[in-house]
């Protein structure tokens, strides 16, 4: 059997906290014992910024997984990573032209990076591996490892939404960079909404045709396949993790914290795309317009502050601060704060717990790939009394979890509303609800999105 290797920009290396569904998601795929005997390496940043030049390697084992990480220069994260990843890539694929910067010194530095990561990992492949990219850090790595001799199967999976074809068009080179994709034997998509766009733009803007649903052939004649395979979680490794939570400090302490007050509860990096501000405001909404249920639920928002070095994410950082305040200020009684924000990063054991905890699961965002948040929150539920989630049409995740509120989060009365509905649900149709859900998550679980990838890839 060949060895897999993941290549990845976020590594989630032993030992180290952090958050992130990309990390979560492969290192749950790396650990599942049904897949350790073959054993694997996860090759990408190291996280850590270098004093001189970027390209210094770093070895590490755990289990049966090599971990090969590479240190990036001040210079190269802040133009990379900060820059061409998050400033013009990540706002592009999530629909936010407004939002994109057109700065050309950044696409050269995310040219640059992606030839490092070649010349660091083509001399640690061999012919019979099976190399799996990772995302939009990455998207001309393949191209550069095949100039680089490099002949193993090679495969790509996009963790967020690929837009229409007509916002890919607005970015200025976004044919060199989109054609490098077609050095891959399978690109994949998390939803089936995005394949169909792909292949739109191949078509459209990519001098390309569509063979077959799934079967594309590029502008330099090279065949490549591409479907939907949306990524999950370890479905009955978190429902054990919450049921155990209980028993914690840290779920005890929150409970008594409520006063018998219904949760409500948000888990997000701190990201444009999560749609908080508009949460926030939609939360302010149903105060407004359900004075009936006023003092009931306490909001509990955590959101760890996420790509500190990008403007935009500096802005909506002081925004929520302000927004929160506001809410409180105007609803807060003496023995009540109707929200709690708090910019913390929570490990899985106690995170489990608090989704438990929670009546109502509150995931709006504007874009997301999938939102892992989304199926853990279901998956952490008593069965016995499930918390309802609020779900944002727009999430990946909603084309598997439609027995969710499924809500418009720009629409802050629908938003109010669903959080209202949720509050008063009978026991019978929370449980109706969240069986079809979790029925899903167990029949399409963390292992079953890596097996139905690499079945595929090899097959390629
Ligand atoms: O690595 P960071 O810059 O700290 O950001 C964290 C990750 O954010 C994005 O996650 C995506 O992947 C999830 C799993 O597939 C998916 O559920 C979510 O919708 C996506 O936003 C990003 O795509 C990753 O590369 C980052 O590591
Ligand atoms: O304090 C936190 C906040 C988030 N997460 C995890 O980070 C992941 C977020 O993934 P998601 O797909 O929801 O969004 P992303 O951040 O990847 O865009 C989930 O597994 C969360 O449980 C975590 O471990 N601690």
């Amino acid at each position: 059997m060949s060895r897999l290797v993941v290549v990845s920009n976020r590594v989630a290396l032993p030992g180290r906290a952090g958050s992130g569904g990309l990390a979560v998601a492969l290192q749950a795929a790396l650990e599942d014992s049904s897949f350790q005997d073959r054993g694997g390496l996860w090759f990408g940043w190291s996280g850590d910024i270098a004093d001189g030049t970027s390209g210094q390697l770093h070895e590490t084992r755990a289990g049966n997984i090599d971990y090969v990480t590479m240190d990036l220069s001040r210079e190269d994260h802040d133009d990379y990573y900060n820059g061409f990843a998050n400033r013009t890539l990540w706002p592009l694929l999530h629909f936010r032209m407004d939002l994109v910067d057109y700065s050309r010194e950044t696409w050269d530095a995310y040219r640059r990076v992606n030839a490092l990561f070649a010349d660091r990992l083509a001399p640690l492949l061999r012919d019979d591996d099976v190399v799996w990219i990772h995302d939009y850090h990455l998207i001309p790595l393949a191209s550069l490892l095949r100039e680089r001799g490099v002949r193993c199967r090679l495969g790509f999976f996009l963790h967020v939404p690929m837009p229409s074809s007509d916002i890919l068009a607005a970015l200025p080179h976004h044919g060199r960079l989109f054609e490098g994709l077609s050095a891959h034997d399978l690109v994949g998509f998390q939803t089936s909404r995005d394949l169909e766009r792909f292949q739109d733009y191949v078509r459209l803007f990519g001098r390309g045709r569509v063979i077959e649903h799934g079967v594309l052939e590029t502008a330099t004649g090279r065949r490549l396949r591409a479907g939907a395979f949306p990524i999950s979680i370890d479905t009955d490794g978190i429902a054990r993790q919450a049921a155990a939570a209980v028993g914690k400090s840290s779920f005890k302490r929150l409970a008594r914290s409520l006063s018998g007050r219904a949760l409500a509860i948000g888990v997000d990096r701190l990201d444009y795309s999560k749609g908080l501000p508009e949460r926030f405001r939609a939360f302010e909404r149903y105060l407004q317009r359900y004075p009936d249920q006023l003092g009931q639920v306490t909001f509990l928002q955590i959101a760890p502050v996420s790509r500190g070095g990008v403007i935009e994410y500096q802005t909506l950082r002081s925004e929520l601060e302000q927004l929160a305040g506001h809410i409180n200020g105007g609803h807060a009684e003496p023995d009540w704060t109707p929200m709690r924000y708090v910019n913390r990063n929570f490990p899985h054991a106690s995170l489990t717990g608090f989704y438990r905890l929670a009546r109502v699961g509150l995931v709006t965002p504007l874009r997301d790939g999938m939102n892992l948040v989304a199926k853990e929150y279901v998956a952490a539920q008593d069965p016995d009394d499930p918390g309802v989630l609020v779900l944002s049409a727009f999430a990946g995740a909603a084309r598997e979890l439609d027995a969710a509120l499924l809500v418009n989060p720009y629409d802050l009365d629908g938003v109010a509303a669903a959080i209202a509905r949720a509050v008063g649900m009978p026991l019978e149709e929370r449980r109706e609800r969240w069986q079809a859900m979790m029925t899903r998550l167990r029949d399409h679980d963390i292992t079953d999105w890596r097996r139905g990838y690499l079945q595929t890839l090899r097959a390629a």
